[in-house]
């Protein structure tokens, strides 16, 4: 990426403030709660105890890791490696996979949040190819369309490695909704079948080092739009929360082979506010470069979120408007493929 251009550099408020020691290693914080999921591999185990455990995190933080989580280790090793691999290769040979107006799968290193440029380069797959979303954001128009994901040649076995993969978080994640539920006093598989057809995404994330961390960010402060995200990141940090009490930046430490669980926008909507979608940022530094891997578990483009009848009552009146689904991914896609004077889609505009 070489150059920090304009396009890249944040508003002054939102520059980042970044935890360093004295050797420029940033500090971590233990404030987010880890969770040990291994208890959930015996079947005879009354999973309230941990429920409760992710109820609590999502209420207060919206965030939290998971150790003992079941993901083959090897397999997250081999990802780890593809996508290093991936993003090694020239910038000629990945922007011929590049994403379009379209697309919007595939090689992109000019995605904006808050219309700010994000020094990071991505490599994004669907779960389900083809995909089906709403052909435009427009709420009349009723056309569908088919999204397909674009693979590169190299490395051989990227394809294989990629999707072997995302059956195995999808996995988890259903393990985490079903959690998520029972914390809520709801049937386990009470979120479920929103998707049995999915909009998911798989994404790789490289943040290059930077020439000047004190102006830009790797990812602008945003919420993950979907039901929750499943992430699991490298040991050099960058990633932090915004705390639900007061906002602060808090940055969230590296646990080896630990993943990390975000609720996002369709869960707070759902939950009507009692769960946390939390704004997050990446810092990025001078001399490490960074990898991630985030997978955004999306419901089916039908699935219309709104606060569940269920945990409603005089005392809790719904806080938001239905919204559907298909046509808030379309919008998002659209206002972060270009850099639109227009602030992108938030759910506070579907506030009640
Ligand atoms: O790289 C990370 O740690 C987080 C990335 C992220 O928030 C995103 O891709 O939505
Ligand atoms: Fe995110």
């Amino acid at each position: 990426m070489g150059r920090l251009d304009e396009a890249f550099i944040q508003a002054p408020e939102h520059r980042p403030i970044t935890h360093l020691t004295n050797s420029g290693d940033f500090i971590f914080s233990d404030e987010i709660p880890t969770i040990d999921l291994s208890s959930l591999q015996d079947p005879n185990y009354d999973k309230t105890t941990i429920a409760t455990e992710v109820g609590k995190a999502c209420e207060r933080w919206g965030f939290f890791q998971v150790i003992n989580h079941g993901l083959p280790l090897d397999l997250r090793r081999r990802v780890e490696n593809t996508a290093a691999e991936f993003f090694n290769l020239t910038a000629e040979e990945k922007r011929r996979l590049r994403r379009d107006e379209v697309n919007p799968m595939g090689y992109h290193d000019e995605e904006h949040t808050k219309n700010v440029r994000d020094w990071k380069e991505i490599f994004d797959f669907f779960l389900q190819d083809p995909t089906i979303v709403p052909a435009t954001p427009e709420p009349e128009d009723t056309d569908k369309r088919e999204l397909t994901n674009q693979w590169p040649q190299h490395p051989a076995d990227f394809r294989e490695i990629c999707q072997e993969y995302a059956r195995e978080v999808e996995k988890l994640a259903f393990k985490i909704l079903e959690l998520i539920s029972i914390s809520l006093g709801l049937p386990g598989d009470l979120l479920s079948g929103y998707f049995q057809e999915q909009t998911s995404i798989l994404r790789f994330n490289h943040y290059p080092p930077c020439p000047n961390p004190e102006l830009a960010l790797g990812v602008g402060r945003h919420k993950d739009g979907g039901a929750l995200t499943v992430l699991a990141q490298d040991s050099v940090g960058g990633l932090q929360v915004g705390r639900r009490s007061d906002g602060e930046w808090i940055p969230v430490k590296p646990i080896p082979d630990a993943l990390i669980i975000n609720i996002g926008n369709c869960m707070q909507v759902w939950t009507n506010d009692k769960y946390w979608s939390a704004e997050h940022r990446v810092v990025v530094n001078t001399s490490k470069e960074r990898f991630s891997v985030p997978f955004f578990f999306f419901p089916s483009h039908e699935t219309n979120i709104e606060p569940l009848e269920e945990l409603l009552s005089e005392e809790n009146p719904p806080c938001y408007k239905k919204c559907n689904w298909g046509k808030f991914f379309v919008s998002r896609n659209r206002s972060d493929f270009k850099k639109l004077e227009v602030e992108d889609i938030q759910i506070d505009h579907f506030k009640a």
